[in-house]
């Protein structure tokens, strides 16, 4: 959707208006986020957004179809999202669940509420400070559920940029505990590796 949105004809329908309207909308509170996360790891407002390449903005929207045996099956396998921040849009149905203290935890819907979803890259960046959780959507037979993932990260394929601990949060005691990567290797990785249900970090770690 940004920098270069697919044009009105690219996009089905009835989608394309409403998802350009909410792409306006979410990204100016990816942004607020953006800022609002670099303030909180005690670095200028604008230093997330300023530190992305190109702020590079996907959907993805997943259609989980009633399912009469919920328990044979995975709406979306466990996983972390590839990106900087996530804001998820779902419908009324539930599934979505994230790893706490290893057990699965509900995130039941809220009417009118987002649920924002730290990434990979911000854990990289971080140093563990901000957690790339890792979460999944089970199936139900209740009813099909929708959800659209919006997530801020940057091209794979347009940047080469090293993405590793920010050097203004590296001190004696805080020493990066990943190596640098960037967004094309993590993504063809990930990729290639599919989703094993295993965390992406080990990796990286140093
Ligand atoms: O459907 C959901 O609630 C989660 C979807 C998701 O994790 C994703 O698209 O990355
Ligand atoms: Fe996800």
């Amino acid at each position: 959707m940004a920098p270069n949105p697919p044009s009105p004809q690219e996009f089905p329908t009835p989608c394309g208006k409403v998802l350009m309207d909410y792409s306006k909308d979410v990204m100016k509170l990816g942004f607020s986020l953006l800022e609002l996360l670099s303030e909180g790891l005690g670095l200028n407002g604008s230093y997330l957004k300023d530190y992305m390449d190109c702020c590079h903005i996907s959907y993805s929207c997943n259609y989980y179809p009633p399912c009469p045996q919920p328990e044979l099956t995975m709406g979306t396998i466990q996983h972390t999202d590839v990106c900087f921040v996530t804001v998820l849009v779902q419908d009324d149905i539930g599934g979505l669940q994230v790893l706490h203290q290893n057990h699965w935890v509900d995130v039941p819907p809220t009417p009118g509420s987002l649920v924002v979803n730290i990434g990979d890259f911000l854990q990289l960046l971080s140093n563990d400070k901000c957690i790339s959780v890792e979460h999944r959507a089970i199936s139900n037979k209740v009813g099909s559920r929708m959800s659209v993932a919006c997530f801020f990260s940057e091209s794979p394929w347009q940047s080469s940029k090293l993405y590793g601990l920010i050097t203004e949060l590296l001190s004696e005691d805080n020493p990066p505990k990943y190596r640098s990567t960037t967004v094309k290797d993590h993504t063809s990785y990930l990729h290639n590796r599919g989703l094993d249900g295993t965390s992406a970090f080990s990796r990286y770690k140093i």
